[in-house]
């Protein structure tokens, strides 16, 4: 598939107007493309500027973000927030904290979430932010000074109905403590919807934290049973070893899998017993140790320094790191390996040359767009529970996400059979996605 004369006009203005900014380039024609098959059965999804207006943020803040170390030394970052689509609800989507953070990468990640945000059903609208600052090595009290810079500024862009920041890389229930704290202390009000993920006592819902890696799990089991499979007895390889990646494990062991890998920038552990939860927790979480430290309490598993786990023979594979973890030659050693299944719990983790391999090799591909919406669809049911001072079951919660992936699985397998492209997950979830959107928009008018 490529792009008809109209959207390849498009993507090249997108290009023009946004220059350097590879990651969005690449997020928009993912989309364009996958949308096609709607636009050809219905042309007047291009009336009133629908499309342009997409590609275009609703609004950009950049801002600079200055603090002080331990030793009392004065540190510049720059912190960003998209919101780009409020067409559904207010902004949502998490702030990451990285050194390669960009605006180019923030703008990708909040295009993405538009998409993703309108298949849950939740009434979310789209936005995602961060800071090009680097949280490796620093202590607790550089973290706290740094959120609160952060959040000095940011505050006077959010609110419960206006803007609902969460985490990502970078940023977990820590830091969305600080940056609550601080915009308590700024507004003089306890609007705890206005961040999700928060700690519980502060608000959070319980379940957040495994919601993004769990959900990519509900969504995996529900592709391999839409295909007669389950997961019982795969060998899993996940990449990462954060919150999603750890979660994921969690939870294919829970039903039966083996997890054999987990990895982190520097390289990836091998367990052909499984990945042991307790010794990751303690290296990841605990220590604050990098992932190499696993081998040390494991010596049967080996640590693979500068390479990604795609090589490792496996059933299913779930890349749970970052955005363009996994190649076109990662993508042909999987599928010689007989990969039956991969899922996005990363945004954006599979390049382009390796959406096609595991196209043309018909092998399901669940993007993250649908696959790790388990997320920010918890993030909305922690909104619910702030909104009426509420506070649900672990269970509760549990069971709603579940239903939720289930709803969206179930809308991207009809959505792609629609359009004549049965089982093609990255097709169904983009223009499920783009038509509620879409029709949210129309609804708006020209605003
Ligand atoms: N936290 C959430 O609720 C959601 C997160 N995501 C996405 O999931 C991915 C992981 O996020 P989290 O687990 O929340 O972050 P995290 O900060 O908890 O973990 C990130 C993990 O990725 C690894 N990593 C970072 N850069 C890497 C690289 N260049 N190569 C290999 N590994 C690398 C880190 O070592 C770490 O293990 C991101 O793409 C994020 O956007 C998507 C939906 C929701
Ligand atoms: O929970 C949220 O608001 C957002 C989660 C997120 O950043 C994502 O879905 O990529």
């Amino acid at each position: 598939m490529t792009l008809d004369s109209e959207s390849a006009a498009l993507f090249d203005h997108v290009v023009r107007r946004n220059p350097a900014e590879d990651e969005f380039h690449q997020a928009v024609f993912e989309v364009l493309e996958a949308i096609q098959p709607a636009l050809r059965r219905d042309p007047g999804l291009r009336d009133a500027a629908l499309l342009e207006r997409l590609c275009e943020p609703e609004r950009q803040v950049l801002f600079r973000v200055v603090w002080t170390d331990d030793a009392g030394r004065a540190h510049v970052n720059r912190g960003f927030r998209v919101g780009f689509s409020s067409a559904l609800g207010p902004y949502k989507g998490g702030l990451r904290f990285h050194r390669d953070v960009s605006l180019g990468t923030v703008k990708f990640l909040a295009f993405e979430q538009i998409f993703k945000n309108a298949l849950t059903g939740l009434g979310l609208g789209a936005g995602k932010g961060g800071a090009d600052f680097d949280p490796a090595g620093r202590s607790d009290a550089e973290i706290m000074r740094f959120c609160q810079a952060f959040m000095t500024e940011l505050h006077r862009h959010l609110g419960p109905n206006t803007d609902v920041p969460a985490g990502d890389i970078g940023v977990g229930g820590r830091e969305v403590g600080y940056l609550f704290g601080q915009y308590k202390r700024l507004t003089n009000r306890f609007d705890a919807g206005t961040l999700t993920g928060k700690p519980p006592l502060l608000g959070g819902s319980l379940a957040r934290p495994e919601a993004t890696g769990y959900g990519t799990v509900y969504f995996l089991d529900s592709v391999l049973a839409a295909g007669g499979a389950t997961l019982a007895d795969r060998t899993a390889a996940v990449s990462g070893s954060g919150n999603v990646a750890f979660h994921a494990i969690a939870k294919l062991r829970e039903l039966g899998a083996k997890p054999v890998t987990c990895s982190d920038s520097g390289g990836f552990v091998h367990d052909p017993a499984g990945v042991d939860l307790d010794v990751l927790h303690e290296v990841k979480n605990v220590r604050r140790q990098r992932l190499a430290a696993y081998v040390e309490h494991v010596p049967s598993a080996r640590y693979f320094p500068g390479e990604t786990p795609w090589a490792v023979p496996c059933d299913v594979a779930l890349p749970c790191a970052t955005q363009n973890e996994l190649d076109e030659q990662a993508a042909l050693t999987l599928a010689k390996n007989g990969v039956l299944a991969v899922a996005e719990g990363a945004n954006m983790p599979c390049t382009p040359a390796a959406v096609r391999v595991f196209r043309e090799a018909g092998i399901a591909l669940a993007p993250g767009k649908a696959a790790n919406a388990g997320g920010v669809a918890t993030s909305a049911f922690e909104m619910q529970q702030n909104a009426a001072r509420d506070r649900w079951t672990f269970e509760h919660t549990d069971r709603r996400l579940k239903e939720t992936m289930a709803a969206i699985h179930e809308a991207c397998l009809s959505t792609a059979d629609e359009h004549g492209m049965p089982g093609d997950y990255v097709t169904g979830a983009a223009i499920a996605g783009f038509r509620i959107v879409a029709e949210a928009m129309s609804g708006l008018g020209l605003v």
